[in-house]
């Protein structure tokens, strides 16, 4: 900008006033010298523009500074009074990107009008799965396949107000929504993105805003009571800083009649950990001068339910799982440090979920290695110390309230210091399937649903249903083995038709039949389950099958062998 020639020129105006007497009143005879201020060359371009299309663009430009000089100054006045108005008669609320509460609000926003009227938008793919989707049902084609991506494709993103200031009404207050990027972090991976909410409300009290987020928490946990939250270690190379937890997924809450197990430890259990958590105990505890903890330590071979219940204890109390592996090696392995600040870290009431624990350097090493009959343990893989667990576990980071849970497949090889009372209060023992889960199991994973009356026999003597395998040829107790086998092809096997319903006296034959047919503590309940599975909507057919399996099971098995030739 030229000020020198800006100010001669107001100079000459203040000299000689009449020479520019018209010009106040013209503003298109005095633009042109204070234009040229600003727009070096101004004059000549409007002369030229005058010359050849006979029009003064003085009026023009002159209109569109003023329109910019006013809306300037528009906005520096807003801005003051706002700022005023925000320090002196707003209040507001902020929300970190990494709590909890900033799930629930988006996903809250996201679900009330905010978005429908918003302009701004983040759409996010949803991770709903097709059993909740009624609609799921018209991707099944005439053959019987479901195409998942077909159905992926048309569930519509959930939308959530993306970075910038919103806003929205609750219980007649106003309330401004920000979201606000906090920094953008380069990995190797990828750019994380970090934000953060600001939600304010017009007023010195912040009560609106304690009773929205109350709504929210109600509102979240009320919607998630059938799921339970899994989380894990944020990945490694998002660690920053580390010993974070990361929501993994949320799955409907295992019912706890699901995990088949001796009834009375199940309840001594759900007891144990029902007293625990009782609003009182945290007082008898202090009162005593005893650590509010409580650790479990379950055992037994892989697929006999350690997990499955951790699940279903979560679902039943409410609480969400914080799941860590010390089994890990490599890039995803947990130092001491990070499993410290893991636990630092943890809710006021959780249950944390430690899983293999006789791995990762806590066992006795040579003991371990002997039975396995393995090398010298490799010292890159021990992330983790048993004093390191240990500091973790009872250690002054560690945190009161939570539940712990520690599984292990070789209970002998733990060091006596892990499972001492105070770490481990309960032992619950896990077995290869008794008759009783053998029975339970074949029972509830039946989908030829029983039917309230008698079964429908028309269908049996039309012939309606494969024939051999749904004849219910069970009424002596004794299967007949199917008298023609033939070889299905691919879509006969998707369309097989379920067998008729039983009958509640029927499934009870049957699954005494199977499990006496099934050798006591020789199958883990993981893989009788993954037996019935493939027969689900074939009970009859399946017990036709499972001495064949049985069998062929326990032949390659002794034969060293993880490979079975047929399921
Ligand atoms: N007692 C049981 N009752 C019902 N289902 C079971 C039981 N045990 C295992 N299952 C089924 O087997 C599968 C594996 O079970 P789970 O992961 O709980 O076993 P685990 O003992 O934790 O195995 P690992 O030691 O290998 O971690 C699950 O799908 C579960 O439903």
């Amino acid at each position: 900008m030229d000020f020198r020639r800006l100010d001669r020129m107001l100079r000459q105006s203040s000299v000689n006033p009449d020479a520019n007497s018209t010009a106040s009143l013209n503003l298109t005879d005095l633009s042109p010298n204070i234009l040229e201020a600003f727009i070096p060359g101004y004059s000549l371009i409007s002369r030229f523009i005058l010359q050849i299309f006979g029009f003064d663009i003085g009026i023009v430009v002159t209109t569109g500074l003023l329109c910019f000089a006013v809306i300037s100054g528009g906005k520096y006045f807003w801005n003051t009074i706002y700022k005023s108005l925000n320090d002196v008669w707003m209040s507001h609320v902020t929300i970190d990107g990494k709590d909890d509460l900033f799930r629930h609000v988006l996903a809250w926003v996201s679900e009330h009008r905010m978005t429908k009227e918003s302009r701004r938008l983040i759409a996010v793919s949803q991770n709903t799965s097709p059993q909740e989707d009624e609609a799921a049902e018209e991707y099944i084609s005439e053959d019987g396949l479901f195409h998942f991506g077909k159905w992926a494709a048309k569930k519509p993103p959930r939308y959530e107000p993306a970075v910038g200031t919103h806003w929205f009404w609750h219980n007649r207050n106003l309330f401004i929504f920000q979201r606000i990027q906090k920094e953008t972090r380069n990995t190797p991976y990828q750019n994380i993105e970090e934000h953060r909410l600001t939600i304010k409300c017009i007023g010195r009290s912040t009560n609106p805003l304690k009773d929205w987020i109350e709504h929210v928490k109600i509102w979240a946990v009320e919607k998630q009571t059938t799921l339970t939250t899994i989380k894990r270690p944020t990945a490694k190379d998002q660690r920053r800083p580390p010993g974070h937890w990361s929501v993994v997924t949320q799955r409907p809450s295992r019912p706890l009649e699901t995990v088949v197990l001796d009834p009375e430890q199940k309840a001594r259990l759900v007891a144990d950990v029902n007293e625990y958590l009782h609003p009182a105990s945290p007082k008898w505890y202090a009162t005593r001068g005893i650590p509010y903890r409580r650790g479990y330590l379950f055992h037994g071979p892989p697929g006999t339910g350690k997990s499955s219940l951790s699940f279903a204890l979560a679902g039943l109390f409410g609480l969400d799982i914080h799941v860590v592996s010390l089994n890990e090696s490599g890039l995803s392995a947990i130092t001491e440090s990070e499993l410290m600040l893991l636990f630092n870290n943890l809710p006021r009431r959780c249950i944390v979920l430690l899983e293999d624990i006789d791995t990762a350097g806590l066992s006795r090493d040579h003991l371990s290695d002997q039975r396995r009959n393995e090398k010298p343990s490799d010292p890159a893989r021990q992330g983790i110390s048993l004093s390191g667990l240990l500091n973790a576990i009872d250690g002054v980071a560690s945190h009161e309230g939570r539940v712990l849970v520690m599984t292990t497949n070789h209970p002998e090889e733990l060091d006596n210091a892990l499972i001492r009372p105070g770490r481990v209060d309960m032992q619950i023992k896990f077995t290869l399937a008794t008759r009783h889960q053998a029975h339970e199991i074949f029972t509830r994973i039946d989908e030829a649903k029983v039917a309230n009356e008698e079964p429908d026999r028309s269908l049996e003597e039309k012939g309606g249903h494969d024939a051999g395998a749904a004849d219910g040829n069970l009424s002596n107790g004794h299967v007949t083995p199917p008298t023609t086998p033939k070889v299905p092809s691919v879509f006969e096997y998707l369309t097989t038709e379920p067998e008729p319903p039983l009958s509640k006296e029927e499934l009870e034959d049957l699954a005494n039949e199977f499990a006496d047919r099934v050798p006591e503590e020789t199958f883990s309940p993981a893989e009788l389950q993954s037996f019935l599975i493939i027969r689900k909507k074939r009970p009859r057919q399946a017990l036709q099958e499972v001495d064949q399996w049985r069998e062929d099971f326990i032949r390659v098995r002794n034969e060293g062998s993880k490979v079975l030739e047929a399921q």
